[in-house]
């Protein structure tokens, strides 16, 4: 079985985070695994308390996993401050990781910032350049290309801007302002490649952006080419939406586990 690690913030409503990573992962094929970043007190309607976890033990966590079951794809998610990226980066450049996905996470759904401005230029210093592919929203591109972002064009342009600046792979995602779901890939190559998604009229979308990340990295890990794994990414991402659970008093979690029959 092919092996997936997640490196996150611990979403204690289930919806985000390790938890919506671990249950992506899992449905996607591959053996899951974590290394926690920080806690956070978080609901659908916002988060209340954030709790680093200090890097030693971050280091810790990394470590015990590549020795012992070696991820084939990991994913890299929440993680606010610099301190804890550039730990990341040295202990999964140590290990020769493969398959890398970074998801910028900056600000929630619910409207919580969950990194330090700070760490915004260590995430691009250190964990761009050591992706096979990085996943930022419409706000999270404007920030790593310093432009603003209004135009499927300006997608473009700010996708060619950070691949060529990061050399990175980088998936721009339409979710939040642009056009339907439409995500953008860039490579360094220099090609383009658009991903047409349908939107769901659901207004429970807490944790899109980390279910995407996760089922990428799980379908790399399996194999897939890049452009094969978002494909996959997105038609699984699309199918928990879709399933329309409603949970919570605000934007609510996905349907994770849509494949499997929930009646008795
Ligand atoms: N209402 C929707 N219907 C279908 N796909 C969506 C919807 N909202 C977001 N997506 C898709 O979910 C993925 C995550 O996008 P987005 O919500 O922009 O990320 P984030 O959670 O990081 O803000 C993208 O593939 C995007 O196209
Ligand atoms: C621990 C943690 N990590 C990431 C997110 C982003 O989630 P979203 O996909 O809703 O922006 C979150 N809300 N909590």
């Amino acid at each position: 079985m092919k092996t997936a690690l997640s490196i996150a913030g611990s979403d204690s409503s289930g919806g985000a985070g390790i938890q919506a990573d671990l249950k992506t992962m899992t449905m996607n094929g591959v053996y899951a695994m974590s290394a926690v970043t920080a806690l956070t007190a978080q609901n659908t309607t916002g988060v209340t308390a954030i709790l680093n976890v200090p890097a030693e033990f971050l280091a810790k966590q990394i470590d015990a996993v590549f020795e012992d079951i070696r991820p084939d794809a990991v994913k890299i998610g929440m993680v606010s401050s610099a301190e804890l990226i550039e730990t990341i980066a040295k202990r999964l450049c140590a290990h020769h990781a493969v398959n890398i996905v970074v998801d910028p996470v900056m600000i929630a759904t619910s409207g919580a910032r969950l990194i330090d401005p700070a760490a915004v230029s260590a995430l691009k210093e250190k964990l761009l350049p050591i992706a096979r592919v990085v996943t930022p929203n419409i706000p999270e591109a404007e920030v790593l290309s310093g432009m603003k972002i209004e135009t499927k064009q300006d997608m473009e342009t700010a996708s060619k801007q950070i691949c060529a600046q990061y050399r990175c792979a980088v998936l721009c995602k339409g979710g939040h302002s642009l056009n339907d779901a439409n995500d953008l890939l860039c490579t360094p190559d220099g090609t383009l490649r658009w991903f047409e998604g349908k939107r769901i009229d659901n207004p429970n979308t807490h944790g899109t952006g980390c279910t995407l990340s996760s089922a990428i990295a799980a379908n790399l890990a399996k194999g897939a080419p890049l452009d094969e794994a978002i494909r996959r990414a997105k038609e699984y991402l699309s199918g928990a939406l879709a399933d329309m659970l409603d949970l919570g008093h605000g934007s609510g979690p996905m349907n994770h586990a849509y494949l499997l029959s929930c009646n008795e």
